[in-house]
């Protein structure tokens, strides 16, 4: 069976670090290209540099040098930067598996019309613990619906810059619908001052950012006696990593379509 070439955008963040290592080191697929940014330190370089490895791919700037001969893309960069990359799989048929959180309702549109003519893999968290920890989710809000208030709260590493994080906020619109809620009328985002009592009908929202965390997620119910905690901590990105190689194998025989990680993984 031939190997899955796959292209990688954000070639030096810290998902596109960890998402070379693997498609190098996965049996079926290969490395054709490393996108990033035009003042990107590493404009130039071996993609395999960090590794100690020569790929004989360079880290490109240049969006059809880095995608030519690739099947799929897997981008893990800002939402500005994936809306540009999508645009072009659309021109050139490349299937992309989208990890980019913090897009607004018009991005998410933007992903959904460009699916109908690509296959597109688009979730905010590709662990495999996650996706499971939704199903639960699901199962506990249909329980503690009533007399218990709902409270989502991730800590991630100093340097994210989009908050909520958007396996929060996936957590938050699981839970919703699982209950008959609509996150955009009962979610909070903040409280200050004299906030006055909770609204039971609410879904509350906290924030932490700090070192070197990598995500860690808890959604607490608390009733009158007792309270429930379900928590995943993610220890490495690794994981973010093989969710999206998996992603990369579901789409092999999609034409097009918008799919999540339920769908990779069977969840649905
Ligand atoms: N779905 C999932 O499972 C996961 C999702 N994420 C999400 O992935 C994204 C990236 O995270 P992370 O790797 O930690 O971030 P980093 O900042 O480490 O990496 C982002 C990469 O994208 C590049 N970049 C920045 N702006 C643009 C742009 N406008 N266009 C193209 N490329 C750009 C950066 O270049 P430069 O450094 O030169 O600015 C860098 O190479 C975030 O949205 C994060 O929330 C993260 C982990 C898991
Ligand atoms: O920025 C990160 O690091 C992460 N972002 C994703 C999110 O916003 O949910 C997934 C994971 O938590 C790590």
């Amino acid at each position: 069976m031939s190997k899955m070439k796959i292209a990688i955008a954000g070639a030096n963040g810290r998902m596109g670090h960890m998402l070379i290592e693997a498609v190098l080191k996965a049996d079926d697929a290969v490395l054709t290209g490393a996108l990033d940014v035009p003042d990107s330190p590493n404009l130039g370089n071996d993609a395999g540099m960090f590794l100690g490895e020569k790929t004989g791919v360079t880290v490109e700037s240049d969006i059809s040098r880095a995608l030519e001969g690739a099947e799929y893309l897997i981008d893990f960069t800002r939402p500005e930067g994936t809306l540009k990359h999508l645009d072009y799989c659309v021109k050139n048929n490349i299937k992309i598996i989208i990890g980019t959180t913090g897009f607004d309702e018009a991005g998410k549109k933007t992903i959904a019309k460009a699916a109908e003519t690509i296959s597109v893999v688009f979730a905010p968290n590709m662990s495999v613990g996650v996706n499971v920890t939704m199903k639960l989710l699901e199962i506990a809000a249909k329980n503690f619906a009533e007399g218990y208030d709902i409270e989502v709260i991730e800590a991630h590493h100093r340097h994210k810059v989009d908050a909520p994080s958007g396996t929060a906020l996936k957590m938050g619109e699981v839970i919703a619908n699982a209950i008959g809620r609509d996150l955009k009328e009962c979610g909070v985002f903040s409280r200050e001052g004299i906030t006055g009592e909770r609204d039971p009908s609410t879904i509350g929202f906290s924030t932490i950012r700090g070192g070197d965390i990598v995500g860690d997620h808890t959604v607490l119910f608390a009733g009158t006696g007792e309270r429930i905690e379900i928590t995943h901590k993610s220890a490495s990105r690794a994981t973010y990593a093989q969710g999206s190689l998996r992603a990369c194998r579901f789409l092999a025989d999609k034409k097009n379509g918008l799919f999540d990680m339920q769908d990779v993984l069977g969840l649905k």
